[in-house]
This record gives structure tokens, sequence and C-alpha cells, in this order.
């Protein structure tokens, strides 16, 4: 078996709550919201990994421990097998450079004073570019690479669309030299046309450079076109993942099917936000066994007391429900997400 670019190994990111008075009084335990809890997940080479949910379930968390902007409270993140952790410096500082990331708000995430080819030109110095004619020629390159004219390097991100900035932001991405790039919401804050644009951009950027994606969105219908594999988070959890046609075929786990039935009356832009019925529990004291009883169509007595674990099914789909423990999967389902 190949090492995957990335892999996640029970990664999980708990927050903890300042003690209130009564705690401190009654000695009580402090509270943990887990934002992240245990999740493995893999990204090859030049492939799309997806992850989607609700506003809350960890979306954000997750990227930023992808990205080491965060230390888990547990678990690993691994680039080809290493850990920049343990690595020698060098080693480390390569590792780093592998992943990259582009956000949703190309506003706040671009100096507003310094003109688009300064902007990408810093990250090419700060990665040791040393002669000034080698990095204005990358500039011209990445800047044609995203779809601008060189030109346009004199540009200030006011003079440029929220579509354009979003460019900007994934030359700049680009001029680190990853592998892979986490894109946080990268097309929430576009018009649905130039949605369509960017999503192409980065289709393209993946076919020429063979980057590895991992797409955060609560956009089903970006994960649809873009993804090769999906995971969805409720609370923090996994609660299916597998390739994406089969999960957009015929989703498993009740979750899923809620968030796809409610799809089509959103119109163009599958959302999940409000998608699903009932209320997200609070995050700080969830449900106990399944954390989606609550809310649950199908609701068993085991699942208001016993968590399921990932199960194998058929089409390759893991799903974290009662309702599938038992089922036949595959003959050789993948052993990972
Ligand atoms: N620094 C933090 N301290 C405490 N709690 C946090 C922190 N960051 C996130 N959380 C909590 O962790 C949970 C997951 O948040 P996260 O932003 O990762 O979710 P998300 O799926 O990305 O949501 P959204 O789509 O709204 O961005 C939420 O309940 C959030 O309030």
């Amino acid at each position: 078996m190949t090492t995957p670019l990335l892999e996640a190994r029970g990664l999980s990111k708990h927050y903890p709550f300042p003690r209130s008075v009564r705690q401190w009084v009654g000695n009580a335990p402090a509270r943990v919201l887990r934002a992240v809890d245990d999740v493995d997940l893999t990204v090859e080479s030049g492939r799309t990994l997806g992850v989607v949910g609700e506003t809350g379930s960890g979306k954000s968390t997750l990227g930023r421990l992808l990205l080491r902007l965060e230390r888990p409270t547990s678990g690993q993140v691994l680039i080809d097998g290493s850990s920049p952790d343990t690595a020698g410096a060098a080693r480390a500082h390569q590792l780093r450079r592998d992943v990259q990331v582009v956000l949703q708000d190309p506003y706040t995430s671009l100096n507003p004073y310094l003109t688009i080819g300064s902007a990408i030109e810093e990250v090419l110095t700060v990665g040791g570019m040393t002669s000034r004619e080698e990095r204005r020629a990358r500039v011209a390159e990445l800047l044609e690479q995203v779809g601008f004219p060189a030109a346009w390097s004199e540009r200030k991100p006011g003079q440029l669309s929220g579509g354009g900035r979003q460019r900007v932001s994934i030359a700049r991405a680009l001029a680190a030299g990853p592998r892979l790039i986490v894109a946080d919401e990268p097309v929430s804050a576009l018009d649905v046309s130039v949605q369509a644009q960017v999503l192409n951009l980065f289709q393209r950027l993946q076919r020429e450079l063979d980057l590895a994606y991992v797409f955060i969105t609560h956009d089903l219908a970006v994960l649809e076109r873009i993804a090769d594999r999906v995971v969805v988070l409720y609370l923090g959890r996994v609660v299916e993942t597998g390739p994406a046609d089969a999960l957009f075929a015929g989703p498993a786990h009740p979750y899923t099917q809620a968030l796809l039935n409610a799809a089509p009356a959103l119109g163009r832009s599958r959302s999940t936000s409000s998608a699903v019925a009932g209320e997200l529990p609070d995050p700080a004291s969830p449900p106990a066994g399944c954390t989606f009883h609550t809310r649950c169509p199908f609701v068993m007595d085991v699942c208001r007391t016993t968590r399921p674990r990932l199960t194998p099914i058929a089409g390759g789909l893991q799903a974290a429900c009662h309702l599938h423990e038992g089922s036949t999967p595959d003959p050789d389902p993948p052993a990972t997400p």
C-alpha cells in the first residue's frame, strides 16, 4: 500500500471551558468542547477530499489542525508518513511548505496596501528565492497560472473583484510550491457564476500541478462537483465517509441523507446551513450514544446509549450508524477513510 500524501490519525481538538464559580465551589470537573474528536482521514496525491457538515461541526478546526495552525489535543498529522514535529529542521520546513491554505475571505486575507505582485513575492522571499529577477519572473508565471496578465502585478487587491482576489490568494498559496491545499470555504463569499470559474481554476490547477485538496465547505453542490472522497462531520466526529460518487448516489447515514434531501429545496446552492430538521445540540454537552439520535428519524433504543463505530458498508462507504451494523460490506473495503 502506498503512503498517503496527508494522513490524520485519531485527531482531536478539545477546548477547555472556563470553570464557572459553581464548578470551583463544587470541584466539578472542567468541561471541554470536543470540536474535533478522533478523526481519521487520508488524502492521496492529486485527489480532493471534501469535508462537509453544518455550522459548528468542526470543519474549520479540522482544517487548522491539518495546517498545523493549532496543536491537537491528541492524534497526529502525517505528511508522506512523517510528522514535521519529529523530522529534522530542513525536512520539517519542507513538510510545512507542502501544505498551504486558501481561506474564505480574500478581503481580509490580503493586505490592501500591498500590490498583488508584492503579496506573492513575499512568499517567494520567505521560501528562500534570493534573486529579485527570479522572483519577478515567478510572480508573472503564477499570475498567468491563475488567469491574470503579468502586468496586473502592480494592482492592489481593492482594484479586483471578489473572484479576482481569490485568484490572488490561490497564487500566493501556489508560490510556496505546495502539494496540498487546504481550502476552507474558498468560494462561499462569491456569486454563483464566479464560484464556477474559481472551481474550474482549482480543477485545472489540480490537473496541471498534481495538487491535492482538502475542500472544506457547507455547500454540497461544491463537493459533488469537486470531491473524490467525502468526510461528513457531525459534532466533531466522522459520521460517514467514502467515495463521493457512492455517497451522493446512496448516502448511508441518516444525517447525510437529511443533508442531501434538504438540498434541492435550497435551489442552486446546496447549502447545509439549517438544512436538517431539529436543533443542533449544544456541542459542549452532546447527547449520549449516537450524537445524532436527537434528530434522527430512525432512532432506536440502542442509539440513545451506545455510540456507533464507523462500519464498512457497500460502495466503499463507511457510516457510524447502528442501522448499518452487521451489514455486508464489499469484499475488499478500504481500511481508512
Ligand atoms: N478557539 C476555540 N475555543 C473554544 N471553542 C471553539 C474554538 N474554535 C472553535 N470552537 C468551537 O468548536 C466547534 C467547532 O467549530 P468550527 O468553527 O470548527 O466549526 P465549523 O464546522 O467550521 O463551523 P462554521 O461552518 O460555522 O465555520 C464550535 O462549537 C465552536 O464554537
